[in-house]
């Protein structure tokens, strides 16, 4: 039995499958946390991906043929001559790069040629943001950084035997700010702008082209970002929209062309097997129901049934998640805000219900927005660590307005990962058919759910970015 190895390295943790590279089948699984920061050092992550790896492969019942990685996109990995990390990673969520981005948007024509070049207007999770930010604010530092890479190239580096040079492939390129998606070529005179010169790069590798080999003799797949390697996971074709709930909420598609939307909620990123992946992106996510929780001293299993026990529209509360800041809309120093609070509606089910539904109301915009970029909308695949949540199942059919699956409950960043490197050591032209188990979400009446949209435009309408 031929076996792939999938690795997520995501924001909040490592996972590494063991798959049966024909089936698809998850035979074994490791986990690792990763620390609760917004800088960390990928030495870190390395050691999360050798730990979740080791619990992996623990008993393996058959040879290994290949490997790749799936990682949180845009962190900034700087490396020196020596290949040492200069400083700690800059993740997508660290937002410090906030003035530097939008200086950036302002040049070089405007949000509108950064969109037709790059694909995107340049947030400050873009990777060049953050490039622009070392250089102003730490110059000995950027003075010494030989390579920039992003998480999932590290790693796959780390992972390959000695000597071999740095991959990463066009779907976390694409989220560089530095790289054309619709040509495939890194954008050098973009990173002389921002950082004032321009660092190794990894070379772009196709989607089924070899990264290099593993000291075990494993074949390295190209690797990919996150969100690329979860559409590939799902084998997401024409008509799905992937609604993930992680650390971040993402809403993405895959498309033959690539997007170029000048107002920046839709970011115009590449997928993982030669096509495109129009997506937005909101900061807050998962978490928004972990602090809820937390706050109201319940475990997640309690938060369902308060929010399940409130009635639709929480009662009047609103709550904008904006905890760590927002991406999009971009709100990089805006904070939460809880509207519509009286005597008679301040219960833990009210707060429970506003959580889930303002955690998902962002997304119902990301969404208005992908389909006012053309992309069409016939089912919405949940997936993350939230989409576990019986109450986000039953709310996001009303508030999203199409029909929702919930795939079976997997890691579909790491299955994803590992489609990749059953593709790359298989040499075929399209990757491995793998079948996708899901079930629907209850149904909903989106005309419900109206003014429960309406309340959280109301109430978005009033916030500063301070
Ligand atoms: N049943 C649940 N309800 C709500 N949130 C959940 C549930 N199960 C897991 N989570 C949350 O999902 C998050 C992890 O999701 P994951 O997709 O692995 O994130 P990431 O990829 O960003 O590391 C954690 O914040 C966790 O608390
Ligand atoms: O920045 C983005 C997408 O552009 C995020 O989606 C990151 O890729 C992190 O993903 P998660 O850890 O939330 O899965």
């Amino acid at each position: 039995m031929a076996l792939t190895i999938g690795i997520d390295s995501s924001t909040q943790s490592t996972k590494a499958l063991v798959v049966e590279a024909e089936t698809g089948q998850v035979l074994a699984q490791g986990r690792a946390a990763h620390p609760d920061a917004t800088e960390v050092d990928p030495r870190v992550w390395l050691a999360a991906c050798r730990d979740a790896l080791a619990q992996a492969t623990a008993e393996l019942p058959g040879p290994v043929s290949a490997l790749a990685v799936g990682g949180q996109q845009h962190g900034l990995v700087t490396v020196d001559a020596e290949g040492a990390p200069v400083r700690p990673a800059l993740l997508w969520n660290d937002l410090r790069s906030a003035p530097e981005a939008a200086e950036l948007a302002a040049g070089l024509g405007g949000p509108g040629e950064w969109a037709r070049r790059t694909g995107s207007v340049p947030g400050p999770s873009f990777t060049v943001t953050k490039l622009a930010w070392l250089a102003r604010h730490e110059p000995a530092l950027a003075d010494r950084v030989a390579r920039v890479l992003l998480p999932h190239d590290w790693l796959t580096s780390r992972l390959a035997e000695p000597g071999q040079l740095p991959a990463t492939d066009r779907g976390d390129a694409s989220g560089t700010g530095y790289f054309a998606p619709a040509t495939g070529e890194w954008l050098p005179e973009i990173l002389t702008a921002a950082f004032g010169r321009v660092p190794e790069l990894p070379r772009i590798l196709g989607p089924a082209e070899s990264a290099g080999q593993t000291p075990e003799g494993w074949l390295l797949g190209a690797g990919t970002g996150d969100n690329m390697a979860a559409a590939l996971g799902l084998g997401a074709g024409p008509g799905d929209v992937v609604v993930s709930l992680g650390t971040s909420g993402t809403v993405f598609a895959v498309a033959e062309h690539p997007a170029a939307d000048a107002s920046g909620a839709v970011a115009g990123f590449c997928d993982a097997t030669g096509r495109y992946l129009p997506l937005v992106c909101t900061l807050n996510a998962a978490r928004v129901l972990t602090a809820t929780a937390q706050l109201l001293g319940v475990d997640l299993a309690e938060l369902d049934r308060l929010a399940l026990a409130a009635t639709l529209g929480a009662g009047g509360l609103v709550l904008l998640p904006y905890l760590d800041g927002e991406r999009t809309p971009d709100l990089p120093n805006a904070s939460g805000t809880l509207t519509g609070l009286r005597r008679a509606n301040m219960t833990p089910e009210n707060l429970a219900r506003a959580a889930v539904e303002g955690m998902l109301c962002g997304l119902a915009d990301g969404l208005a927005a992908l389909r006012a970029h053309g992309v069409e909308v016939r089912r919405v695949l949940l997936v993350g660590g939230a989409a576990r949540s019986a109450a986000v199942r039953a709310v996001a059919p009303g508030l999203f307005a199409a029909p929702v699956e919930a795939p079976e409950p997997a890691e579909y960043v790491a299955l994803g990962a590992a489609r990749q490197a059953a593709w790359a050591a298989a040499g075929t032209a399209e990757p491995p058919v793998w079948q996708l188990r899901s079930e629907p979400c209850p149904a909903a009446n989106p005309d419900d759910y109206a003014e429960v949209r309406a309340a959280y435009s109301t109430a978005r309408g009033q916030v500063h970015d301070y």
